[in-house]
């Protein structure tokens, strides 16, 4: 609270007692003009501690996920692949974008979540938001775009669940405008960690990070793919946590190395020297490194009985989210991240249809 000035600390402590207090109430109870106190809540909104009109409080602690909302069809090879013919595969369909399943993971543990976003007025976008409401997701922030289709992303896996060939119609993302983040801005500074993906234009992830540094909140950000990882502003400043697999890291550090996790260490501590705070790098099944704020350390990823790497990488970041939200340090809190992770892989859908806390809690003997 020491963000805020004694008169806003009083008309908070006043909308605490009785948040459906009116501004000239407050402003006889303080002496102050009406004006005065309509400028204070304004106040009181930009630095999150007010959410909107009728002075709903926010919750203590809670993640916002800003970024893709994707349909995802899969396609997983019965054999080795052939380029130039075709290929006999099973299909499956299920929700994705980065954002959106990370957002679903920390539902699904548990942490209370609102999800920003945009979707096609169509029937894939309301399936999709429907989806995140049934999980106790805020969805109230999304955008319903008439201009473009909610996007989809086709994965073609080879026989043992790895990425062969990805395939992203993600142009709606395009309209994740900066005036969005002015739009929702009470709902990011009131949550104590925003996360986004790299799917909102290079203008966007800017703005965000550059309103991080006068914010509450922390930001963690994971650059999605080699080419929206190059969205990502040179200073990395503002950035708390950022994540990305080896590929990603190197790309943006104009590095190549990626034979052993000293090579995903020294790409961590390349994010650190150019700004970001903590940054922790992944390796599929070779690990992760983590370069925190104090130390940095490698370890390995949990053994999986891995059909489909989809979403290993957002349900790490959520894991590790989750854990940070509650209080761990990023080196505990990666660990759970990894054991999500492995969950994910072996399951067919993007995120862990029957992931939650006591899911988890049954697993955590595999983290020996
Ligand atoms: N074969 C595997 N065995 C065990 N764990 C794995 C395996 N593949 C991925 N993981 C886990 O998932 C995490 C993220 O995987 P990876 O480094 O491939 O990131 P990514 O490319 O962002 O993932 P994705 O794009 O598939 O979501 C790893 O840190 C690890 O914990
Ligand atoms: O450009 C993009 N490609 C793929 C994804 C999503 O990644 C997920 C797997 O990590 C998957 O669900 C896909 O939709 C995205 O959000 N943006």
């Amino acid at each position: 609270m020491d963000d805020l000035t004694s008169q806003e600390a009083a008309v908070l402590g006043i909308i605490r007692d009785n948040p459906f207090a009116g501004q000239q109430e407050i402003a006889e109870m303080l002496g102050l003009a009406r004006s005065t106190v309509a400028a204070h809540i304004v106040q009181l909104m930009q630095k999150g501690h007010v959410l909107g009109r009728g002075y709903v409080m926010p919750q203590p602690s809670r993640a916002i996920c800003l970024g893709g909302a994707v349909l995802d069809r899969k396609y997983h090879a019965k054999q080795e692949i052939v380029p130039g013919t075709s290929n006999p595969v099973d299909s499956t369909r299920s929700m994705g974008g980065v954002a959106r399943n990370v957002a679903e993971n920390l539902a699904r543990l548990g942490t209370q979540t609102g999800f920003i976003s945009i979707v096609g007025d169509d029937e894939g976008g309301r399936t999709l938001m429907t989806y995140m409401r049934e999980r106790g997701i805020d969805v109230s922030q999304m955008i319903i775009s008439t201009e473009r289709p909610t996007a989809e992303y086709a994965a073609i896996l080879d026989p043992h669940g790895d990425l062969s060939l990805g395939i992203a119609d993600m142009g709606i993302f395009d309209l994740l405008r900066p005036e969005h983040l002015d739009r929702v801005w009470p709902h990011l500074a009131s949550a104590s960690f925003v996360f986004s993906d790299c799917n909102p234009p290079a203008e966007t992830l800017a703005a965000l990070i550059t309103r991080r540094r006068d914010a509450r909140f922390r930001l963690a950000i994971d650059a999605v793919s080699t080419v929206k990882a190059m969205r990502l502003p040179k200073d990395l400043t503002g950035i708390d946590l950022l994540f990305m697999n080896i590929d990603e890291a190197n790309a943006i550090l104009g590095l190549s190395a990626r034979e052993t996790i000293n090579d995903a260490l020294k790409a961590a501590h390349g994010l650190q020297k150019a700004g970001a705070r903590e940054a922790v790098v992944t390796m599929g099944a070779a690990g992760i490194a983590v370069a925190g704020i104090d130390a940095s350390a490698s370890f390995e990823a949990v053994e999986a009985k891995a059909i489909d790497m989809t979403g290993a990488g957002d349900a790490m970041i959520a894991g590790t989210l989750h854990r940070v939200i509650a209080g761990d340090d990023i080196h505990t809190a990666a660990r759970i991240g990894a054991l999500v992770a492995t969950l994910t892989t072996e399951s067919a859908a993007s995120v862990h249809p029957e992931l939650s806390e006591a899911f988890l809690q049954a697993h955590m003997h595999r983290l020996s």
